[in-house]
């Protein structure tokens, strides 16, 4: 798997392969692997597709919760961190999830939190996570610029993920591409 996630000035630009493996075989080369957990919040799946597909269907539940109890959206470092709780809770019992909370809220605007397995929790501004994300990296580190406009911003997510199935056997499939403007988001 080959999953990335950045923030530029126009928003955040989310992008993933879609082959999932087990062992050499590869099972499917049609997966999604960047869910809507609701309309302002996407998250990317990477290690156990199990895993990251029940859990990520959890939080978007206990997200809901929220809204209904607090009559207010939940911000994505509050999503992220009820995600992290719970992965924390099964630490060391067999978990494997790498996966990126992306969203916009009202108190920072633009964010992303890396969550995984371990409990570990980490906003940031450019994440890739998964077999290709060394390759990922490679494209994303060398033309990364914050004031990219949307083409470009687009364009250099979907290379990255390229490159990454090109090379990496643990990516393949199409590549997904994302974006969250303002509050709202589209599949581009
Ligand atoms: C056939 C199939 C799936 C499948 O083959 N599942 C296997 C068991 C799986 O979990 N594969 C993992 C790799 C893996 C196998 N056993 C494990 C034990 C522990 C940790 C990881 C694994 C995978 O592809 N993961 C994807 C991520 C993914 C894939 C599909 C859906 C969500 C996330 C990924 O990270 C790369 C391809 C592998 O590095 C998943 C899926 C989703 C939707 C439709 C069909 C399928």
């Amino acid at each position: 798997t080959t999953t990335l996630a950045f923030v530029y000035k126009g928003g955040v630009v989310v992008c993933a392969d879609s082959r999932a493996t087990g062992g050499q075989y590869i099972s499917t080369q049609e997966c999604k692997k960047i869910i809507k957990i609701n309309d302002f919040l996407l998250g990317t799946m990477a290690g156990g597709a199990a895993d990251c597909m029940y859990w990520q269907r959890v939080l978007s539940k206990e997200c809901r919760l929220f809204e209904l109890r607090n009559k207010e959206r939940i911000s994505v470092a509050a999503a992220s961190k009820i995600l992290a709780n719970i992965l924390y809770s099964y630490k060391g019992m067999g978990l494997s999830l790498g996966v990126m909370i992306c969203g916009w809220d009202k108190v920072r605007g633009p964010q992303i939190f890396y969550v995984d397995n371990d409990g570990n929790r980490q906003p940031g501004k450019l994440f890739s996570v998964g077999s290709g994300s060394t390759i990922a990296y490679g494209v994303l580190d060398t033309f990364y610029r914050h004031d990219m406009n949307d083409d470009e911003a687009y364009d250099l997510g979907r290379r990255s993920i390229f490159q990454a199935t090109h090379r990496d056997c643990g990516s393949g499939g199409t590549v997904r591409v994302y974006t969250i403007k303002f509050k709202w988001m589209e599949m581009y």
